[in-house]
């Protein structure tokens, strides 16, 4: 490097010089009116010349080697004067919390053999804490010294995650002075990002704010610094606290599902195929009345095909409209200047309120293919009791193409955190195996199935505004006599349970309120043209 090249009129001055890779020559250029560094191939005598960039915010270390050797290639690699002087947003300390027993057991190897080395090459230090019980990462962000971290790492699941994001909310609203056990308080964004390094059984935030679960990928979005505004949702009994959920909230199938599965942890993850095989026969369903508030400042719908994508324009109008519309009521959450309840009383297969679009590998769309990360909404899926045929059209249909085609090869749906998709193989394809036609287009386009952007919700169960002699007469009736709706099980409870991310909840009235961009992660989002992007594709 060193080699000024003239400027091109109306440029500013590149650096130019000359790089050999393997046998080719290339000229390489750095280019700060783009913040790129480029090399082209010096053109060949046959004609042809490949041209490639490289933004500098993205370079994570440079080689350093001598300009008269011939060899170059001690492998030994430099770190920079300045490492994080590419872009402000770079962290420089971590605090990494690894959990050894989540997914498959691998989250020390994984971070030992694939981040570490990438975050000693970046110069990025690091506190390792291994965590030796369930929440004890979230116990030690209560007290940690954060001032010295430019983040926070999780390694291992969605519950890791979880842990990691409760310390962190909590300690931020600790250290503001904020109760978070009132439904109205204005929470306090937390400033420092986390890095969630996929390692768990679903890791369904990863996968829906990456693109990917590939932990290497993880770790450069990490030392590259890049920033991705999530909302999160608070969920309240009254004036309690009971949890923060960014991903999926669920009542009746899913909340069913994962208190049957409770007791079968030994088995692994199949304990979910077989819980979701046994509540869709038991076909359950629940009355209650739901309150929701429309997200009248979200631009979009949940039936659009706008995904929220890597610098997503629908996030940033959103959250725009929200502070417009915050300011308008002079900065407070106030009841009835938010706008028009909507009350809707029913009797529910499901009720879903999804924050994201809670895909993963097993469902690439999810179960809201439309849900933003940042907007400050929520979609809410309502399933209104129906026949059992219909409710698994429904479930099909999560990770069906949208041109009303079911998928070749169709299966049983998974009911771990999404729906299973089967394609066909390459020998069905062969001998033009197309798949049924169904009446509908999508999911939500089945008349028992509605859909709502939401801002807030309520939830109360029939039987709790009934009053409490109401399921004593359910109990009793549980050895009364055999119940018509419900021969599977001779009665109907009279509540569900509440699936939170997946964690149960013991209140059935329950109070939820999105609070738009409550976290920062570190991740850019899916950007187009990834791996999901194409896989979505290939769905639609
Ligand atoms: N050392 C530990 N011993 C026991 N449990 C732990 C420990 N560290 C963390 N946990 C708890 O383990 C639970 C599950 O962990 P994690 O999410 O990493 O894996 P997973 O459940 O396999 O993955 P996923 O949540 O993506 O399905 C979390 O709720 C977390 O609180």
């Amino acid at each position: 490097m060193g080699e000024r090249s003239p400027p091109p009129a109306g440029r500013r001055t590149r650096l130019v010089s000359s790089l050999v890779l393997g046998q080719r020559a290339c000229e390489v250029a750095l280019d700060p009116e783009r913040g790129a560094l480029e090399w082209t191939e010096q053109p060949q005598p046959r004609g042809g010349r490949e041209s490639c960039a490289v933004p500098i915010s993205e370079i994570i270390a440079v080689e350093e080697t001598e300009i008269d050797k011939k060899q170059c290639n001690s492998g030994k690699w430099q770190k920079m004067a300045k490492p994080h002087a590419f872009t402000a947003s770079r962290p420089k300390h971590l605090l990494v919390y690894i959990n050894p027993y989540g997914g498959k057991k691998q989250g020390e190897k994984i971070y030992e053999q694939k981040v570490a080395p990438l975050f000693s090459l970046a110069s990025i230090s690091t506190d390792v804490i291994v965590t030796e019980r369930a929440n004890h990462a979230r116990d030690n962000l209560l007290e940690v010294n954060l001032e010295k971290y430019d983040g926070v790492v999780c390694v291992g699941g969605d519950g890791m995650f979880n842990e990691v994001m409760h310390g962190l909310i909590g300690r931020t609203q600790k250290d503001s002075g904020i109760d978070q056990n009132n439904p109205k308080a204005p929470l306090v964004q937390c400033n420092i990002r986390i890095g969630i390094i996929p390692a768990g059984s679903t890791d369904c935030v990863c996968y829906s704010t990456v693109g990917i679960n590939d932990p290497v990928t993880s770790a450069l979005h990490i030392i590259v610094g890049d920033t991705q505004p999530l909302d999160v949702s608070s969920v309240h009994h009254h004036d309690t606290l009971l949890k923060y959920f960014v991903s999926l909230l669920g009542y009746g199938f899913y909340g069913d599902i994962l208190k049957d599965s409770e007791g079968k942890r030994w088995m692994g993850p199949v304990r979910y195929d077989l819980s979701g095989f046994k509540t869709f026969l038991s076909h359950h369903y629940y009355e209650g009345t739901i309150s929701l508030l429309p997200a009248s400042h979200a631009v979009g719908s949940p039936r659009d095909k706008k995904h929220c994508r890597s610098g997503c324009h629908i996030c940033k109008q959103s959250k725009q409209r929200l502070e417009i519309e915050q300011k308008k009521n002079g900065g407070e959450i106030k009841g009835d200047d938010e706008g028009e309840w909507k009350v809707i009383r029913g009797k529910f297969l499901a009720i879903n309120i999804a924050n994201i679009s809670c895909a993963c590998p097993r469902s690439p769309k999810g179960l809201a293919p439309a849900a933003h990360l940042a907007d400050g909404s929520s979609d809410l899926i309502l399933v209104r009791k129906c026949s059992r045929f219909n409710f698994l059209r429904y479930l099909i249909r999560h990770t069906n193409r949208d041109d009303q085609k079911l998928a070749r090869g169709e299966s049983w749906p998974d009911f771990h955190c999404g729906m299973k998709l089967t394609f066909p193989s390459k020998n069905q394809a062969a001998k033009g195996v197309t798949g049924h036609t169904w009446p509908c287009t999508a999911a939500f386009d089945f008349s028992f199935v509605e859909v709502y952007r939401i801002k807030k919700f309520q939830f109360t169960s029939k039987h709790l505004e009934d009053g409490d002699c109401d399921a004593k007469k359910m109990q009793k009736n549980r050895f009364g006599h055999f119940c018509r709706d419900h021969p599977a099980c001779c009665c109907i409870p009279p509540s569900s349970t509440w699936n939170c991310d997946g964690e149960t909840l013991d209140c059935s009235t329950i109070e939820v309120t999105v609070h738009c961009q409550l976290m920062k992660l570190f991740a850019r989002g899916i950007e187009r043209n990834s791996t999901l992007e194409a896989v979505q594709r290939q769905l639609c």
